[in-house]
């Protein structure tokens, strides 16, 4: 098995067609073949056709086998459909500007980025000529609603997350009467308690006039019951018989267990410790696997940051999205990581085409979101990697995804040929130094950024500061300062030199400024990895302050880790959630 680009049979179809076999609007179809899909996956050759007919539809398709390039095109289809011919045909059709333009096509997904990426998939295929007279807008949580609010005036093609979507038509903006085409991604997640009572709301407010689709990996009996109450006569298109795994993804795992002087005497301890386990785990696995960029899952949010951290000076440029962080934010993150700037996604679902190597630092709580996120990797037929480092605990559950869902995953040993076969080939590869080159140059943009910062907060916390003018360095050459302002500097490798005397002054400031640099090389600090450090900023949080937020937190990952364990193992265990042979 190599991590090379081959197209395995997931995507791959007997029938010598390209995409004029199923779309007849030119300016479609240069859009699909300037996008790079040259021939139909077997999903699209199913249901595209039947799409463009008006079907209702649920479909099912591994992940990353092209479901989203089918409603993209069904839903501009549904638009060009309710335009007059002679607009629809030329590419001189003049500008959007002089057309009246009504939402027609309302399609929604589980989370922003999903939206977002889905937003970006039709505007490329618009770039065909068709943008002159559709436009698609993403509509999410998180970003201001008055600039939805003025964009509904010229857009075709909403998509949305649910709660968006449906405050927009709740309020009135969302004029939902020329819409003919309502489309869930993610069906599945769409289905869970949280986002269902909004998705009913969105489908009712849509009128009746629409044609509706879903789509998903995976499907059981609760999520066709409950389609089944908005997809009325649906055909249904299923492609995958068993357990939806992706032919090129190899899944492993790896076992982490406690050491005899670990033995901790608290849940919040123990738990702090496997996770210190883990993470080391990981760097081992980073360290020896060849991989363009990872995606690693963690179930606690509050644990990226401190992964981040850990993995920032080893030198592994991360970030991640979990919550907590701006939808700016979150989206400027995700545009680094589709620009190559980063190694490592700490992260929910979505597609980076680079995407080589998938970690679960937890196991998800179903079945379901176990495949979605090792779908992550393995796109398109492509090869990919997939390890989940797991406890003692998780074991049991490795157990059940093996012999209940018929999932092959592998101990992670040197020993596996597939694997020692992947870490040699690596030995031949190259592509790994010009990528660290880049995310060196990136890294090294960041510690300058977190730099300044630095200058800023001292100089509005201390007034000017009188500090010598001593630097020297790429850093300090490449810098433009007013000769008054005086300086604290990180040479290129991280290290610090504070002017004598200022040390003192500084320090309280400086470990409160290191919790927040995004990527501390590793001189910065000489820590040992720990997951859950404290408070840096110790002249502002006393012990006892400390200690209470250790408590906190303890209580809360108490709770957390009861319920998922309950959740986890009922989840698992006791149910045949994945009953794929339904349809
Ligand atoms: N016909 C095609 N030819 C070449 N590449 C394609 C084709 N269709 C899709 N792709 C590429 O495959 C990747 C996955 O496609 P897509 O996101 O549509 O899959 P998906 O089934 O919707 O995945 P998921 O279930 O994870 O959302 C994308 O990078 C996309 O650009």
């Amino acid at each position: 098995m190599t991590l090379d680009r081959f197209h395995s049979s997931d995507v791959h179809i007997n029938e010598n067609l390209d995409f004029s076999s199923l779309v007849s609007n030119p300016m479609l179809l240069k859009g699909l073949t300037e996008s790079g899909y040259q021939r139909p996956s077997p999903i699209q050759l199913k249901t595209i056709p039947m799409g463009r007919l008006g079907l209702d539809m649920i479909a099912q398709a591994k992940s990353g086998t092209g479901k989203t390039v089918v409603f993209s095109v069904i839903a501009i289809e549904s638009v060009l459909s309710q335009l007059p011919k002679d607009l629809t045909n030329r590419s001189d059709s003049g500008s959007k500007s002089q057309q009246q333009q009504y939402p027609r096509a309302v399609i929604i997904a589980p989370t922003r980025e999903i939206a977002v990426q889905i937003q970006d998939v039709i505007l490329n295929i618009l770039q065909g000529g068709l943008n002159k007279i559709i436009t698609c807008v993403a509509m999410i949580g998180g970003m201001p609603i008055q600039k939805d609010k003025e964009n509904l005036k010229r857009c075709s093609i909403v998509v949305g997350t649910p709660g968006r979507v449906l405050s927009l038509i709740d309020t009135g903006h969302l004029d939902t009467s020329h819409v003919r085409l309502f489309v869930m991604d993610e069906a599945d997640k769409l289905m869970e308690d949280l986002y269902r009572d909004d998705v009913f709301k969105i489908c009712k407010g849509l009128g009746s006039k629409k044609q509706v689709m879903a789509f998903s990996a995976t499907y059981d009996d609760d999520l066709l019951a409950h389609l089944d109450k908005l997809v009325k006569n649906p055909v249904y298109v299923m492609l995958t018989n068993g357990t939806p795994e992706l032919e090129g993804v190899l899944q492993f795992y790896k076992t982490v267990k406690l050491r005899q002087e670990q033995q901790a005497s608290t849940v919040f301890m123990r738990q702090t410790q496997l996770m210190e386990e883990k993470f080391a785990e990981l760097e081992g696995i980073f360290t020896h696997t060849p991989f363009y960029q990872a995606i690693v899952f963690l179930n606690h949010t509050r644990r990226a940051t401190d992964l981040v951290k850990f993995l920032a000076r080893r030198g592994w440029p991360a970030m991640h999205i979990a919550s907590g962080i701006s939808q700016v934010e979150r989206l400027a993150v995700m545009e680094k990581a589709r620009k190559f700037e980063l190694r490592v996604l700490i992260a929910r679902g979505i597609d980076i085409d680079r995407v080589n190597l998938v970690v679960n630092m937890d196991l998800p709580r179903d079945p379901e979101t176990y495949l979605h996120r090792i779908g992550r990797t393995g796109r398109y037929g492509t090869t990919g990697l997939a390890v989940s480092i797991v406890d003692d605990t998780e074991l049991k559950t490795i157990e059940i995804l093996k012999n209940e869902f018929s999932i092959s995953i592998h101990e992670l040993s040197a020993e596996d040929k597939a694997y020692s076969d992947l870490t040699q080939q690596s030995k031949n590869r190259h592509h790994e130094r010009p990528l660290q080159a880049a995310a060196d140059q990136e890294q090294f943009k960041l510690l300058e950024a977190a730099r300044k910062d630095k200058e800023m907060e001292i100089r509005d916390a201390r007034g000017k500061v009188e500090l010598d003018d001593d630097e020297s360095g790429p850093a300090a050459a490449s810098r433009q300062e007013t000769p008054k302002e005086k300086r604290t500097l990180e040479s290129t490798d991280g290290a610090e030199r504070i002017a004598t005397g200022q040390k003192e002054a500084f320090a309280g400031k400086k470990r409160k400024l290191d919790r927040r640099m995004p990527f501390p090389s590793p001189t910065v600090s000489e820590q040992s990895p720990s997951v859950a450090e404290p408070p840096a900023d110790k002249t502002h949080s006393p012990e006892s302050e400390h200690q209470d937020a250790v408590r906190e937190e303890e209580s809360d990952l108490k709770e957390e880790t009861a319920q998922e364990t309950t959740e986890l193992y009922e989840h698992y265990a006791g149910h045949n959630a994945c009953n794929f042979g339904r349809l």
